[in-house]
Formats: structure tokens, sequence, C-alpha cells
């Protein structure tokens, strides 16, 4: 078992670190690293040159490549689709690059005022009656609505 897998770091990842020729993890990359995977918010603090950026880096690609594999066979869906609270919330996944949505799905903010940015909602509806309720709490403009399958998320500028 190359050394970083015991930290949690993917086999495949771990072969990589190995080929550079990266024994072991700094103590920071020890420390750190598990933290991140584990999902934590984790600010770090070190001299120079301890292996900080690899310390955030690493599980970062990690993460993102599981990521990747969970939409594309389906699991993020599916998961979304099972789970009962809250049924309905703005895809963290399915958005602009400059729309903010924080993990919960429950709130958004533009990262860049010019244009509209967007984001789905997590379900689509086919039939039946519903309805939405949003809260605007930042200064600007927001559009709230409906839209078809089609739609993208490119919704123009407001000139
Ligand atoms: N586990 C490791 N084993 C061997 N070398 C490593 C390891 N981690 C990082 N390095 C190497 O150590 C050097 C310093 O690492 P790095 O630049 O990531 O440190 P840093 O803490 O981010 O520094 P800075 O504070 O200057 O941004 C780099 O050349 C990097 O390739």
């Amino acid at each position: 078992m190359a050394a970083f897998e015991e930290f949690g770091v993917l086999p495949e990842i771990a072969k990589a670190i190995d080929e550079m020729g990266w024994m072991l993890p700094t103590d920071i990359q020890a420390e750190g690293i598990p933290l991140v995977l584990g999902g934590g918010d984790v600010l770090m603090a070190a001299e120079t040159g301890s292996g900080k950026t690899a310390a955030f880096c690493l599980p970062i690609i990690q993460i993102v490549w599981e990521t990747l594999k969970d939409i594309q066979s389906g699991k993020l869906a599916k998961a979304a689709a099972e789970s009962s609270s809250p049924p309905w919330t703005m895809s963290v996944l399915d958005r602009g690059a400059a729309l903010a949505v924080t993990p919960d799905g429950l709130r958004v903010q533009s990262r860049e005022q010019k244009d509209w940015h967007g984001t789905r909602c997590t379900r689509g509806v086919k039939s039946g009656k519903w309805g939405f309720e949003a809260t605007v709490t930042d200064e600007g403009l927001c559009r709230v609505g409906w839209s078809t399958l089609e739609a993208n998320l490119d919704l123009g500028t407001d000139r």
C-alpha cells in the first residue's frame, strides 16, 4: 500500500504521488488530508515549504474525481430523489459558474453582477399543481420561475 493511501487517498492518486518520489506525507498533509476528505472546513497554517499546497490539492482532486464518478453513475441524482429533507433544493451541480449555491441548496448568491446567473432545482415536475416560495435578502434583481427542460442556464444580460 502506498504511504498516502493510509491517509485516505485513492490508490490511483497515491500511486501517482509515489511515482513523483514522495515517500511520506509531510506533517501538515498527514493532519490535513483526512480532514478535508472527511468534508470538514479546514484552515491550515504552517511554514513555507511544508507542503500545504498538496495538503489542499490532493483531497480536492479526489473529491472532484469522486463527484464526477457519482454524477456519471447517476448516484447523486438517485440520492437526491430518495432524500426526504428537504425534498426540493437548488442544485449545487447544475448551475452557472458565477452563481454560488450553499451546500444545502437553500441559498444562492451571484458572484458577478453584470449578467444573470442561474441554477436549476434538484427536481422537475411534469404534472400537478406546484408552488414555491423565495426570500430575497440581497440588494439587486432576482428572477425566480419555472422553466422547461430545454431551458439553459445562460439567462442573458440586463442591458
Ligand atoms: N510529501 C512530500 N514529499 C516530498 N516532497 C514534497 C511533499 N509535499 C510537498 N513536497 C515538495 O515540497 C516543496 C514545497 O511544497 P509546497 O510548495 O507545497 O509548500 P507550501 O507549504 O505550499 O509552501 P508555500 O507556503 O511557499 O506556498 C515542493 O517542491 C513540493 O513538491
